[in-house]
């Protein structure tokens, strides 16, 4: 008998208040990049929280702007880097001084110059005590979009990278995940959060067959590959999405903007 297809499933709960995501069992890493506006909100709920070598650049000059009525020396005391790792041709020395005179462990690769900074962070955490077979951490990494395009496909190649680790890529407007094809994927949707557009793109390798339910454009067992179809502009029509594929595709969706003060803040 062929085994059934495990369901994987996917929710942006980390996007919620404290009190009303179940779950929240993920590293946090920052990347070069601005920091998105909820970076706080996945901050303080991580369970690890590294920066890729300019990464903590940006904690360091940017975190403090969040909070304009406290004082910069005392956020920084607040949101200090778990880890700091990569190869260290981005990092400010100053910057650096500071995270080691707080304690955080700074791990120099500047040997490796053919992986990214993004991978070396990835690798930390696969390997952390804190990353159990049993409950295995999410990673989150902000800053991952927008900006130079060979960093953009440098960040979707570790998608591609670890298909057994659930990374999502994410900028202060959007979210990438790799659906790989060995799951049949459950996407729930938070509508005040996400959408309503949206994205299936077969970017590793074409796709003879996808099959979607909960989109305004569904697709039934259609072909998918670039020079053809790509599901671009795409609506969610409720709160749930199904994907089946034989292809890895990334989902993409919009963070929305409006109500910050209701969804996105820190809780
Ligand atoms: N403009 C960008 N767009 C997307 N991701 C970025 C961008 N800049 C940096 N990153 C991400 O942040 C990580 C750390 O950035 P950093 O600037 O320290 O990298 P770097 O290795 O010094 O880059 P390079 O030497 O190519 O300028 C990168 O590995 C990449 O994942
Ligand atoms: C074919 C090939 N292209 C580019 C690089 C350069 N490179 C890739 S990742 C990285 C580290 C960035 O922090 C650098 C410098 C390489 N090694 N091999």
């Amino acid at each position: 008998m062929i085994p059934a297809m495990e369901v994987m499933s996917h929710s942006s709960s980390f996007l919620l208040p404290a009190d009303e995501a179940s779950a929240k069992r993920y590293a946090l890493i920052v990347l070069n990049q601005n920091l998105p506006r909820f970076t706080p909100l996945l901050w303080e709920h991580a369970k690890l929280r590294l920066c890729a070598d300019g990464g903590a650049n940006r904690i360091y000059d940017e975190l403090p702007l969040f909070f304009p009525r406290e004082d910069a020396l005392l956020i920084r005391n607040r949101y200090k880097p778990d880890v700091i790792k990569g190869d260290m041709d981005s990092i400010r020395p100053d910057v650096l001084h500071f995270y080691l005179s707080l304690g955080t462990k700074v791990i120099d690769e500047s040997h490796d110059q053919d992986t990214t900074d993004l991978d070396k962070c990835i690798l930390f955490i696969r390997d952390s005590p804190l990353n159990q077979e049993s409950s295995k951490l999410q990673i989150l990494a902000t800053g991952a979009l927008g900006g130079r395009f060979d960093h953009e496909a440098g960040n979707l190649n570790v998608l591609y990278r670890y298909p057994d680790t659930k990374i999502t890529l994410l900028s202060d407007d959007c979210l990438i995940q790799l659906l790989p094809k060995i799951h049949r994927h459950e996407i729930h949707i938070q509508p005040s959060l996400l959408g309503p557009h949206c994205g299936l793109i077969p970017i590793g390798a074409p796709s003879a067959k996808t099959t979607t339910t909960g989109l305004q454009w569904d697709l039934t067992d259609t072909e998918m590959r670039f020079g053809g179809l790509v599901s671009t502009s795409n609506l969610v029509k409720g709160e749930k999405i199904t994907v089946e594929s034989d292809s890895d595709l990334l989902w993409t969706i919009p963070i929305k903007k409006q109500d910050p003060n209701k969804t996105l803040r820190s809780g």
